[in-house]
């Protein structure tokens, strides 16, 4: 007993293999139990201990990380240009989202392309509008803001779609853009004449009220025509597709509010009632996805005749020429990781789709309404190019430069994506200026800034010109078969050709670099094709006249900047 005391007093100065080598002999000679609990109680607490103190390291050098973090930041903001912070606080109290854009106009004024803001003692935005500085960060970083992803999950659950890291997002992407500009080379075009009928039809039934409310036309325009394309045209005719495109308008006003939130706000009813929109939606993508599933597995294993009856909702028109296209299967069959939420994809692409769209339709309606010789100049186009569409290689859209180049016009004059964000996780962030953002930092574009201050538009980048996309047709091609379709001011009749929106530097709508939006081109095509339907039938008019429409609050989300006027839709002479 002696031998193991004196043992166990000098032990506490020993290594621990001595002590385990030790313990051994000792426990031989000694043998009993209660030497042995008190063996294993001491080692317990050396484990315990050795354990407690390799946390402490380990969050203390997690702290040292952090605090080196910050003081770069702190060091690489001060070199910035911009407002020294007013308090501990920093600006965040002072702006609210609503004029944030504003101030960032004031700030530039002041400081030129490249102003650095203080949100709060850690969060450092920095904004640019310089138009080759702003391609240069948009290519260099790839991530988003977090806030854009967390809407998205809170809303639809986890995706691999508009997530702040670009790894995690990279191959759906690819995937999905390949996967929407697959027919657009296709003489058919992307809008189906189902989806032309069904929006004439809502059409007529808005005329029938007097007047046409054009925020409802384009949200029910750009639903319909995303719609077909995701869910494939089967979606149109099914009985609930009604309640699906509300809900979803319901949840894009309020998906960035609720998102923008450092907790989720459990304790706010408002949030329980748009979590319950939000599994409504998800159980009816799910259903609508199951018979999509269902039916094309039937016609593909028994060669069935397409079934006819759409309202039961248990049954979806069955033609396997049609259902492949759309993307629902293809998301299906190309699940990447089980973290994902079935449908999350789709219900996501639906919500940005529509959002944006029904954003640019409302400006298209605006621009043309309000520009009676603008549409009569598209009109002539479209006749033209309908006398064309006779000839095997000929494709409308290639011609219809006029209506394609208002499109453009559109989007550059009301963005539905007021600013670009982007972060630099990893690293600073080395611009060939001489800059460096320091990483941590928040990036953003004011797009209007750029797109309706910028140099390359010229004197007149606050007004609504077209032309600005067009240039003069070499003699003899195609396009100088448009005589007339395009003229510039009622003089000089002449042919043009649509230019790349792309070589104009500050031309951001679609965003720029690796994380640009992947629905572009599709989109593109996909409004030349419905206005140009429209307005082969139809003559948009206001029903009062413009009282200061023209000029939406520009700051605002996609949705809520939309104007609401009161249109008519005048049937053309054949
Ligand atoms: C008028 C219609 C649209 C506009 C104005 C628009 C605009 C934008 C903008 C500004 C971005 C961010 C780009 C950036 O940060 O550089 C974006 C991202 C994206 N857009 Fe669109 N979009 C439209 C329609 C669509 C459609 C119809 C689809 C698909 C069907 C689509 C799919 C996407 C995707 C997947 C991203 C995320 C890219 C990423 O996070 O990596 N967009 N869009």
């Amino acid at each position: 007993m002696d031998s193991c005391a004196s043992w166990s007093s000098s032990s506490s100065s020993e290594t621990l293999l001595g002590f385990l080598l030790r313990s051994k002999l000792s426990s031989r000679s000694c043998g009993s139990g209660e030497y042995t609990l008190g063996l294993i109680r001491e080692c317990a607490a050396r484990e315990l201990n050795a354990f407690l103190w390799i946390s402490l390291i380990a969050f203390t050098a997690y702290l040292v990380g952090k605090v080196v973090k910050l003081a770069r930041l702190w060091i690489g903001g001060s070199r910035i240009p911009g407002p020294p912070s007013p308090s501990f606080y920093g600006h965040c109290k002072l702006i609210s989202r609503e004029n944030l854009v504003d101030v960032l106009s004031t700030l530039h004024e002041k400081y030129g392309a490249v102003v650095k803001l203080w949100l709060g003692p850690t969060q450092l935005l920095v904004s640019i509008t310089d138009e080759g500085l702003v391609k240069e960060m948009l290519s260099k970083a790839e991530d988003k803001l977090p806030i854009v992803g967390r809407a998205f999950q809170l809303a639809f659950g986890r995706s691999s779609l508009f997530m702040p890291c670009f790894d995690k997002v990279q191959k759906r992407r690819e995937l999905l853009e390949a996967e929407l500009n697959n027919r657009l080379h296709e003489k058919a075009g992307v809008v189906s004449t189902k989806v032309l009928d069904s929006i004439m039809e809502k059409m007529h039934l808005l005329m029938s009220k007097g007047s046409v409310d054009s925020k409802v036309l384009s949200q029910h325009m750009a639903f319909q025509f995303l719609g077909a394309r995701v869910f494939g045209e089967a979606f149109l005719g099914w009985s609930e597709v009604t309640v699906y495109e509300e809900l979803l308008m319901s949840i894009s006003k309020d998906a960035y509010f609720w998102a923008s939130y450092n907790v989720t706000p459990f304790w706010r009813w408002g949030f329980w009632s748009y979590q319950g929109m939000c599994t409504k939606l998800k159980c009816l993508t799910q259903k609508f996805v199951q018979l999509c599933k269902k039916n094309y597995e039937r016609c593909c294993h028994f060669d069935e005749k397409p079934k006819i009856d759409l309202t039961a909702g248990s049954s979806l028109a069955c033609s396997p020429a049609m259902m492949p296209d759309n993307l629902v299967l293809k998301e299906l069959n190309s699940q990447f990781n089980s973290s994902e939420e079935p449908c999350a994809n789709i219900m996501g692409v639906m919500f940005h789709g529509c959002l944006t769209s029904a954003s640019l339709i409302g400006d298209i309606f605006l621009r043309l309404a309000s520009n009676q010789e603008l549409q009569d100049q598209i009109y002539l186009e479209i006749v033209t190019a309908r006398k064309l569409s006779q000839k095997d290689d000929y494709r409308p859209f290639d011609e219809m430069v006029l209506l394609s180049a208002t499109i453009y016009e559109s989007a550059r004059l009301l963005p539905a994506w007021p600013l670009l964000q982007r972060c630099s996780l990893n690293g600073d962030l080395h611009l060939k200026s001489g800059t460096t953002i320091p990483a941590g930092a928040v990036l953003v574009v004011p797009v209007q800034l750029v797109q309706m201050e910028g140099l390359s538009w010229k004197n007149d980048c606050s007004e609504f010109n077209p032309y600005r996309f067009l240039s003069r047709a070499e003699k003899g091609s195609l396009s100088a078969q448009l005589k007339g379709a395009a003229d510039d001011g009622g003089s000089k009749k002449g042919s043009y050709v649509l230019d790349d929106p792309r070589n104009h530097a500050a031309y951001l709508p679609f965003g720029y670099g690796t994380r640009a939006c992947v629905g572009q081109k599709f989109v593109i095509h996909g409004l030349a094709t419905l206005f140009a339907s429209l307005l082969e039938h139809y003559e948009i008019r206001l029903k009062q006249g413009l009282k200061g429409v023209l000029k939406p609050p520009l700051t605002k989300g996609a949705l809520e900047q939309l104007p609401s006027l009161e249109m008519v839709f005048v049937k053309r002479n054949a």
